[in-house]
């Protein structure tokens, strides 16, 4: 059964589980277009580079129905350039429209309804193809955690940010599954706690031992010996190994390093963006001051005091210790780790 991302036959929509309200209402949240979807994107009804993604292909199938019509075809690139575009970092909504463009791209003359067909499949693929992915993510990751591990994690990269299982929570699952003891520490992650939230909440319900902390009480916990590794996701990894992530991760990956704490990145290669070199390149989403100004809607900031609300930040290369992928655990030098997981991958795809 999809958890949190339902296609809806009956209602011919798509339903999200509105991750604003979690833990406290389970709400579910309808897609119908592409304004619905879009909106779904930018107030993180839905959240997280691989869930972005798969909301991204059904939203495709969206736009393709609202344009129909009399000149449907033009109508529909203005729309898929707008979905393209409601979230700059997760490297992820890119990867999905154009997938499904290149799709359409190599079946000329679909017609309307034919594309709508198709691309609904395509975007039901695409959804089970990224549970399959985190699954391997779980089965390779679970190799560099040990028994007894005490794992840190930044924002959520659980089964509520992906379709289901996780890339950094797919280790912990993948390591528990393995039959090993892991405790996690969910740092909560402000402005939008998806650690406090989100993470706590999906590992809790699973029965993953799991305590939040304080995003500053890294340093402490870590100078305490409290912190065997570091397992986090990402929103985009620079052909160099330099990966995004959720505002306050390569803090957590410098003080991993000053403490001698092994600090792993978890993602699918869709998050792996080889057009963007290196970090600095990445483009930062610089989101609403007022998830800084107020927790819930009590203002906890004085009238008139600006704030930086920063979505993301880059972890350099130097600091990561592996990319755990659906192909394995990639090593320093990622330039060339990433280049060889592509290339196998490309030479297994064609010699199908
Ligand atoms: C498997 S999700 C990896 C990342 O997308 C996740 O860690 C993250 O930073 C999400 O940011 P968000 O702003 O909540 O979409």
């Amino acid at each position: 059964m999809d958890w949190h991302i339902r296609f809806s036959d009956e209602k011919g929509c798509l339903l999200l589980l509105d991750q604003r309200f979690l833990p406290n209402r389970e709400d579910w949240f309808e897609c119908t277009d592409t304004a619905s979807t879009i909106y779904a994107l930018q107030t993180m009804v839905v959240r997280g580079a691989p869930a972005i993604g798969v909301t991204a292909a059904y939203g495709c199938w969206l736009a393709a129905r609202e344009a129909a019509g009399e000149g449907w075809e033009k109508r529909l690139e203005t729309l898929l350039t707008d979905l393209e575009n409601a979230r700059p970092t997760a490297v992820n909504l890119r990867w999905a429209v154009r997938r499904m463009r290149a799709a359409r791209d190599a079946r000329p003359g679909l017609d309307h309804e034919a594309l709508c067909a198709f691309w609904l499949e395509l975007a039901k693929e695409i959804h089970e193809e990224d549970k399959r992915l985190c699954r391997l993510i779980g089965t390779h990751g679970a190799t560099v955690i040990d028994d007894g591990d005490t794992v840190m994690t930044h924002c959520n990269a659980g089964a509520l940010a992906t379709a289901d299982y996780g890339t950094a929570l797919g280790v912990i699952r993948g390591a528990v599954d393995a039959g090993k003891r892991v405790e996690v520490i969910a740092n909560e992650t402000r402005p939008f706690l998806q650690g406090a939230r989100l993470t706590a909440y999906e590992l809790h319900k699973d029965g993953i031992p799991v305590k939040v902390a304080c995003d500053n009480a890294c340093s402490l916990l870590m100078k305490r010996g409290m912190v065997d590794k570091v397992v986090v996701g990402a929103d985009r990894i620079a052909a160099n190994g330099d990966a995004a992530n959720k505002i306050g991760t390569s803090g957590v990956a410098i003080l991993a390093r000053h403490y001698g704490i092994p600090f792993y990145v978890a993602a699918p290669l869709s998050t792996i963006d080889r057009e963007t070199p290196d970090g600095d390149a990445i483009p930062i989403e610089d989101r609403t001051p007022r998830e800084v100004t107020h927790v819930g809607d009590h203002q906890i900031t004085p009238d008139g005091v600006g704030v930086f609300n920063f979505a993301f930040d880059v972890t350099p290369a130097e600091f990561i210790t592996g990319i755990v992928t659906e192909r394995g655990v990639l090593l320093p030098p990622y330039s060339e780790s990433i280049a060889r997981a592509f290339a196998e991958r490309e030479a297994e795809e064609s010699a199908r």
